[in-house]
């Protein structure tokens, strides 16, 4: 099972488990995860949701390889795996918190301005390198992720692509807090805990009105995003960056204006 599930003392928690891909996520792994997610909405035994990875690597973001088979979708966004996923976490009423230790590559970053708690341990190593891949920013990180950082600090992070750890990250308002990485899951248990144990409704009605004033500009950027991430996954410039990491060279993107 390359994602662990378990409903326990009403914390639903999602593990990444493909460490010999470093949690590379693949198509069936976004579904089963939204899968989760989905029937999470109306099981009351679930007031909490947990999302963790390994404490040596949280995700290396999407399969590179899955990217290389599946581009381009011949079919709609909307019937993508992925799509399904980042929906059922974006849309999920009841609180999310995140674990992260180790690497969060692209979606594994992204996925995170979702979630409502984010705890990162001190070797957590954040990166969004879409440009780097030949692509653009995916599931509202372009907008999300200016409103969170700021533009200079935000363009820094989608151009470049630089990875950067956990204390920038809470300098930048991406994570909540920074824990020693042996005693990370306890705690983001506990942090899970206590939501489990407040009353449901508040939680969830606190949550609505959080995020209410961000649901329909970030559905847009993410509309918006897809328009143009769809059509650049089979660009000449992504092609050669998923054979470069495979190949283990550097890309060159100098052949292309
Ligand atoms: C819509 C979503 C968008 C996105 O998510 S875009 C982001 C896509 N992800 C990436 O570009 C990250 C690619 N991976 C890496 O950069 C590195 O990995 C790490 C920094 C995460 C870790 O580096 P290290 O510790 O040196 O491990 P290793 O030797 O690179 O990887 C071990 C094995 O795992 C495979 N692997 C790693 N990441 C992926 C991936 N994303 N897709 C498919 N396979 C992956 C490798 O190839 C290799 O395999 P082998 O042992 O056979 O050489």
């Amino acid at each position: 099972m390359e994602i662990l599930s378990s409903i326990e003392n009403g914390i639903l928690t999602l593990e990444f488990n493909r460490p010999e891909r470093k949690n590379a996520i693949t198509a069936a792994m976004y579904q089963s995860m939204a899968d989760a997610l989905t029937a999470a909405e109306t099981d009351a035994s679930v007031r909490a949701i947990l999302l963790v990875g390994k404490p040596e690597i949280f995700t290396a973001g999407n399969d590179l390889e899955d990217f290389m088979k599946n581009a381009p979708s011949s079919g709609a966004i909307e019937d993508r795996s992925v799509y399904k996923f980042m929906m059922a976490l974006s849309g999920a009423s009841k609180p999310v918190v995140a674990a992260v230790s180790g690497n969060a590559v692209g979606i594994g970053t992204t996925l995170l301005m979702h979630c409502d708690l984010v705890y990162a341990a001190d070797n957590a190593k954040f990166s969004m390198p879409f440009a780097q891949l030949g692509l653009c920013p995916e599931f509202g990180s372009s907008l999300l992720l200016t409103q969170i950082a700021g533009y200079p600090r935000a363009a820094e992070k989608l151009m470049l692509g630089e990875a950067f750890g956990a204390h920038e990250a809470l300098d930048m308002g991406l994570i909540s807090k920074v824990l020693p990485v042996e005693e990370l899951r306890a705690f983001a248990e506990g942090q899970a805990a206590k939501l489990v144990a407040l009353p449901a409704s508040s939680i969830r009605t606190t949550k609505a009105l959080m995020k209410a004033a961000r649901t329909a500009p970030t559905a847009q950027a993410i509309a918006e995003e897809n328009k143009h991430f769809g059509a650049m996954l089979s660009s000449p410039e992504a092609k050669e960056a998923f054979m470069a990491f495979f190949q283990k060279r550097k890309p060159d993107f100098t052949q292309f204006s």
